[in-house]
């Protein structure tokens, strides 16, 4: 569950009544997510995100997360917008910590991803990258790109074969082959580096919201691909499902076609995220709080996709042609 830190009725009352959406009628805390607290809101202006941000999220990164996302719902994409008090300002304080009212997205989120869902995804991956190509108000360094994964590995190495046999020396040899050889000079803008099914809501078929944007940054736009291609096209049983890729990145290009440099790197890149994932969740699993209500994700589900990235030979494998 992610409610960390409890707020009043009272206190919810007082933050609310800076703002212009009336009477509070109800609220309630969201079981969902990992990160932050998130709660319901009721009030006589409609049903709204109040999310309190936690430990993990450092402070002068909110301006980023907050702006973009005022950036792109003006431009019509489906995510939170932020909902700004009289004052007109945003980012509030409630409970000693940063907070943020944003507006509630209807859908719900798929546990197994359809052929549809995936073509519906990579449409809306390349409507955010081309929404947030003029969001130049700030940026953000990618801590979760290359140069950030030799310290989680240095975090976990002495306990990873806990986790499986080999893990750690298959690690290293990872991190010899991709810090030397990954790609640079690619098409760079801003990306949601964790747009996995959890913070994508459908209404059917529909594609109708993005949420999550903390761990957005600028870095590579093919690297927010390959992060989706690891999060939406593998089955359960750990194969790549080639139909799905072929479906994401197909529909991808009608948006914002991918260049055969980019279509190139697609290997490397997938290596590379799905080693990312493998290294937050092995770190997140050897470091469970004692007491802890969130379960941490599974790293070996990430170790599985990352053998099959390194056995793939060709950007073909993924489903695309170059
Ligand atoms: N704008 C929103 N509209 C509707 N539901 C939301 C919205 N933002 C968050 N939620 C709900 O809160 C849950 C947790 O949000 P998320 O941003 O993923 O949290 P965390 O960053 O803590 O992982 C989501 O799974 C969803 O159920
Ligand atoms: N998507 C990441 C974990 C981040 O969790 P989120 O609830 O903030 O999306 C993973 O699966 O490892």
């Amino acid at each position: 569950m992610a409610v960390y830190t409890d707020v009043s009725p009272e206190q919810l009352e007082a933050f609310l009544s800076t703002y212009d959406l009336g009477r509070l009628r109800a609220f309630k805390g969201i079981a969902e997510g990992v990160e932050n607290s998130n709660f319901l809101l009721q009030t006589e202006a409609g049903s709204f995100i109040l999310t309190l941000y936690e430990k993990r999220v450092n402070p002068a990164d909110l301006p980023f997360f907050i702006g973009l996302m005022q950036h792109l719902a003006a431009r019509g994409i489906d995510c939170p917008q932020p909902v700004k008090n009289r004052e007109g300002v945003a980012l509030g304080t409630l409970a000693g910590r940063p907070a943020l009212i944003a507006t509630f997205l209807y859908g719900t989120s798929v546990r197994r991803p359809s052929v549809a869902n995936c073509a519906a995804l990579g449409t809306a991956l390349a409507g955010l990258h081309r929404a947030g190509a003029d969001f130049t108000a700030s940026s953000r360094v990618n801590a979760l790109s290359v140069p950030g994964w030799r310290p989680l590995y240095e975090q976990a190495k002495d306990r990873a074969d806990t986790v499986a046999p080999g893990l750690s020396a298959l690690i290293a040899d990872e991190l010899s082959v991709l810090e030397p050889a990954w790609p640079s000079g690619l098409p760079a803008g801003v990306i949601h580096a964790d747009l996995f099914p959890d913070n994508v809501f459908f209404t059917g078929e529909e594609l109708t919201g993005l949420i999550d944007f903390y761990f957005a940054c600028n870095d590579l736009l093919a690297y927010d691909v390959a992060i989706c291609l690891n999060a939406w096209c593998f089955e359960p049983d750990g194969a790549y499902n080639q139909t799905k890729g072929r479906a994401l990145l197909a529909a991808y290009r009608t948006v914002r076609p991918l260049s055969d440099q980019e279509i190139a790197a697609l290997p490397m890149l997938c290596r590379g995220a799905a080693l990312r994932f493998l290294l937050t969740r092995l770190v997140d699993w050897l470091n469970v709080p004692p007491g802890a209500l969130v379960r941490p994700h599974d790293p070996k589900e990430y170790l599985r996709k990352l053998r099959f990235h390194r056995s793939v030979t060709s950007p073909a494998d993924y489903g695309v042609a170059s």
